[in-house]
């Protein structure tokens, strides 16, 4: 994924057919299927193969895995079918080169942020993976590793080299993500919590208020973007 590409909008952790047809209907780039056991948002393979024929050739479906095996990666890929895998563990850049070519899919590898020096990380898996998620960090003694409606400190990424695309999540919802996407400019967003009404729990209004709002921001970035290149 480069700045080049359209702008991804990802509605993650989808686990209904209604929620799923809310998020095709509002536009929604990507949609998530979350496999983590301990997620509020887990859907069972077989459920998830379902909505996956539900959302295929409508969207681009990503399965999230937390520190799977290739191996494993390749059966849940053999059941699902999807078109990404989201890896949101402590995969080594060895280990995202293994799964994408266990499954033969884009690697979304996300990666968690508190500090300036987590961004040194984005340049390890550059290359690597087929984009880069930048995430906050979850709470310590959290039971799983994201979802957590909680946000970093946008302004770490003004030191990321802007060469190294990136899509943003952590705390996004439908009232934050414009000025999200203005500080951050990041090359697409995801969201799980922030359009959801109780952990799990999605919610269409939201799901169609952030798809609406990550949508005009993002032309507003695209077109600031041809504005200066005009300029120059
Ligand atoms: O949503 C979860 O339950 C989850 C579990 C394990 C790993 C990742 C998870 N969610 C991802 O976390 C980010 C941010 O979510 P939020 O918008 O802050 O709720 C997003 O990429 C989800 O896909």
């Amino acid at each position: 994924m480069t700045h080049g590409d359209a702008f991804p909008i990802k509605i993650c952790g989808l686990s209904t057919p209604e929620t799923l047809e809310a998020a095709l209907a509002a536009g929604a780039d990507m949609i998530g299927l979350n496999f983590h056991p301990k997620s509020p948002r887990y859907v069972t393979p077989q459920r998830a193969a379902e909505l996956a024929d539900q959302a295929r050739g409508r969207t681009g479906i990503v399965a999230l895995v937390v520190d799977y095996t290739p191996e494993q990666a390749a059966e849940l890929v053999r059941i699902v079918r999807p078109d990404w895998m989201q890896l949101h563990g402590k995969e080594t850049p060895e280990q995202v080169a293994a799964i994408k070519a266990a499954t033969g899919l884009p690697v979304m590898k996300a990666l968690g942020v508190a500090t300036a020096a987590d961004l040194d990380q984005v340049a390890l898996y550059h290359g690597v993976a087929d984009a880069i998620l930048l995430d906050a960090k979850p709470p310590k003694d959290a039971a799983y590793p994201g979802g957590h409606g909680k946000p970093f400190d946008w302004n770490l990424v003004a030191g990321l080299d802007p060469a190294l695309a990136f899509m943003l999540s952590g705390g996004l919802d439908p009232a934050n993500v414009s000025q999200a996407i203005g500080v951050v400019r990041p090359a697409g967003v995801d969201v799980s919590s922030g359009v959801e009404r109780a952990p799990g729990v999605k919610d269409i209004g939201r799901i169609s208020e952030f798809v609406r709002a990550a949508r005009a921001a993002a032309k507003a970035l695209n077109d600031d973007q041809l504005k200066k290149a005009g300029q120059a």
